[in-house]
């Protein structure tokens, strides 16, 4: 029997990003002409990490495509808390930046909740900043982290209902799991998160309708964890001799889904362009 394509099912992140970035353009164009406001975004890399170097370069180049003015602070491995926090209050007071995004992890001797805590939370292009995220637990929405929110905008664009449903998380970090519940809540789902203590991972994934995986865990989520019919988002990257890997076993799974994000190509370009959107949203505000 000729195997079946289930390219319908994919969600094509990249081609969502496209569209994203398409209106970010517009809406940078139109800021320009009619306030003479270019919007500004400050990134700041500590160290020399490979991966992290690439992500920010990814970002970059979407500042770019965009029409952003983008700044690389790439400050040596040796930098001290101090002079972290003095180049944040630097950017802060600048008035060409409107986002400032600090690239994590950190060097083990630098701490990133003082670090996160000293961004002005209206640059926090990321959403990290404990006033945001206790805005966005109270349901108000503003700069949000981007990795969920791009789950949510993709939800949108394919018309997936979410009021009723059961949405299963499953990873609870501060940037990803914790945001996606916050928002599933607030969209009326019922929502489960799970973590490496949940008892029984599977009793849960089987019942998600939505099913959302953060963990790093390469291909953790195999066909017989998932209810015919889901819509799964794979957040999860994990590099292997060259090649990315989500979390989900796709080639599997995909027989089972009604929708599903692919590894390379689906929430990580979403990420993005939900990014050059907060930059947008900053300098639109200021
Ligand atoms: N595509 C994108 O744009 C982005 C991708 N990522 C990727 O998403 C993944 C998660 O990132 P992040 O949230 O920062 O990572 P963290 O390591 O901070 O969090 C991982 C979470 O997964 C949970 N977990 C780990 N192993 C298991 C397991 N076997 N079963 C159930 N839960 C488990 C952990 O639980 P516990 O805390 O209890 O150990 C934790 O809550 C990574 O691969 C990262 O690279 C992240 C951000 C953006
Ligand atoms: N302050 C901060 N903000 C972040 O948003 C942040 C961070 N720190 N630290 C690291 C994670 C990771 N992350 C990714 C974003 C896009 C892709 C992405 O676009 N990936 C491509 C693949 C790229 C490749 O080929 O490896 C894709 O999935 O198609 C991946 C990962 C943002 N992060």
């Amino acid at each position: 029997m000729a195997e079946e394509n289930y390219d319908s099912r994919k969600i094509d992140g990249r081609s969502l990003s496209k569209k994203v970035e398409e209106q970010v353009k517009q809406g940078v164009d139109k800021l320009k002409a009619e306030k003479g406001v270019i919007p500004g975004l400050a990134t700041i890399l500590v160290g020399e990490d490979p991966a992290s170097k690439m992500y920010v370069r990814l970002k970059h180049k979407a500042c770019e495509r965009v029409g952003i003015h983008a700044e690389d602070h790439n400050m040596p491995e040796s930098t001290t808390q101090e002079e972290l926090m003095l180049r944040i209050q630097e950017l802060n007071a600048r008035k060409d930046i409107h986002g400032i995004l600090l690239q994590l992890p950190l060097p083990e001797h630098l701490d990133d909740k003082s670090a996160m805590l000293a961004i002005d939370p209206a640059k926090d292009a990321d959403g990290f900043h404990p006033y945001n995220m206790g805005k966005l637990l109270i349901g108000d929405e503003g700069l949000v982290p981007c990795t969920p929110k791009g789950v949510i905008r993709a939800l949108e664009e394919y018309n997936v209902e979410i009021q009723g449903k059961h949405a299963v998380i499953v990873g609870h970090s501060n940037v990803v799991g914790k945001p996606m519940a916050a928002m599933l809540i607030n969209r009326n789902a019922t929502v489960s998160v799970c973590h490496v203590f949940t008892d029984d991972l599977t009793k849960f994934t089987l019942d998600a309708d939505i099913l959302v995986v953060g963990t790093g865990v390469m291909h953790l989520i195999k066909a017989d964890m998932v209810k015919e019919g889901a819509v799964i988002f794979d957040v999860g990257i994990t590099e292997k001799e060259g090649k990315v890997y989500g979390d989900v076993d796709f080639d599997n799974v995909v027989k089972k889904a009604s929708l599903i994000t692919p590894v390379p190509g689906g929430v990580g370009p979403m990420t993005i362009a939900i990014l050059m959107e907060h930059v947008l949203m900053s300098a639109s505000n200021c």
